[in-house]
């Protein structure tokens, strides 16, 4: 493949708890590409994800971004990447302009270039109008909006977005759609999960399906729907995974000592 941005070779993970989530997994993402990243409930998408930006420690395996691996130059890795994660709190008693500004000071960014960024970002997800509130008070589009906003702050080559557009309603959904669309135009390389086929479709040159810790299949739209013979995303995805439906529960008892308890 010409120019990856992001390489990942032979990628494990067992969780503490002896939860095997990600089993083996290689691919490459090509500078300026939007890829999906699909797969059922508990696949280990999330998993791979905060691996890929250091969130969650490696069990095995190389992580290449940009050329650099992230055992040994992570602050390099930490430059290049932005993300918008499930589940990253945000400061309930912050405004988004006060947290814009910290992320910038956070990477070191000289002030009147914080300013700009902040000021650019604002315009783009349309957040200009309440940007002095406190992000507590926003409803769930303008969250995932601010969202996008502190990812792109420090102005990353790679997005990486867990399920951006899920809870939100078609308006909400169709802006963000159209933010994505608009920074990928000017170049950037964004990574997506998502559930929605017509999401990924929509949105996505190039698509990894995974299942039980392990890619299952690859490719464009059209490769996938001719390798599976299948008229639509929805019927390969369903062909394709499923073999760990029933272990979901499983595996959150043993992440949780407590569930176990609690049905007792
Ligand atoms: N912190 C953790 N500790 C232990 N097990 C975990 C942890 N996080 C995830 N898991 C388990 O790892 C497996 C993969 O989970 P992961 O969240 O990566 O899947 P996913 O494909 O992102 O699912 P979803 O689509 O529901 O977000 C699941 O069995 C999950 O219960």
């Amino acid at each position: 493949m010409s120019d990856p941005i992001i390489d990942v070779r032979d990628l494990y993970k067992e969780y503490p708890s002896g939860t095997k989530a990600v089993n083996g997994v290689t691919f490459s993402v090509k500078k300026g590409e939007f890829f999906g990243f699909l797969g059922p409930n508990g696949a280990g998408k999330s998993t791979t994800m905060n691996m890929l930006v250091n969130l969650v420690k490696k069990t095995r395996g190389t992580i290449t971004i940009d050329g650099f691996q992230i055992d040994e130059n992570p602050d390099e890795v930490y430059k290049r990447v932005g993300f918008a994660m499930q589940e990253v709190g945000l400061d309930e008693t912050a405004t988004a302009r006060e947290m814009l500004q910290l992320h910038g000071r956070l990477y070191h960014m000289p002030k009147r270039e914080i300013d700009e960024q902040i000021a650019r970002l604002l315009k783009l997800v349309e957040l200009e109008k309440v940007a002095d509130r406190y992000t507590s008070t926003y409803s769930g589009g303008m969250r995932r909006r601010f969202d996008l906003a502190l990812a792109l702050m420090h102005k990353p080559s790679v997005l990486f977005l867990d399920e951006p557009t899920t809870g939100l309603d078609p308006h909400a959904r169709q802006l963000i759609w159209s933010h994505l669309r608009e920074l990928n135009r000017e170049g950037m390389t964004i990574f997506l999960t998502t559930h929605f086929m017509d999401e990924a479709e929509a949105l996505c040159e190039r698509i990894c399906i995974m299942d039980a810790g392990k890619i299952v299949t690859e490719g464009t739209v059209p490769e996938l729907l001719e390798k599976h013979s299948a008229k639509t995303l929805e019927q390969v995805f369903l062909s394709t995974t499923g073999s760990n439906l029933g272990n979901e529960e499983a595996n959150l008892n043993a992440s949780d000592p407590y569930a176990r308890n609690r049905k007792s």
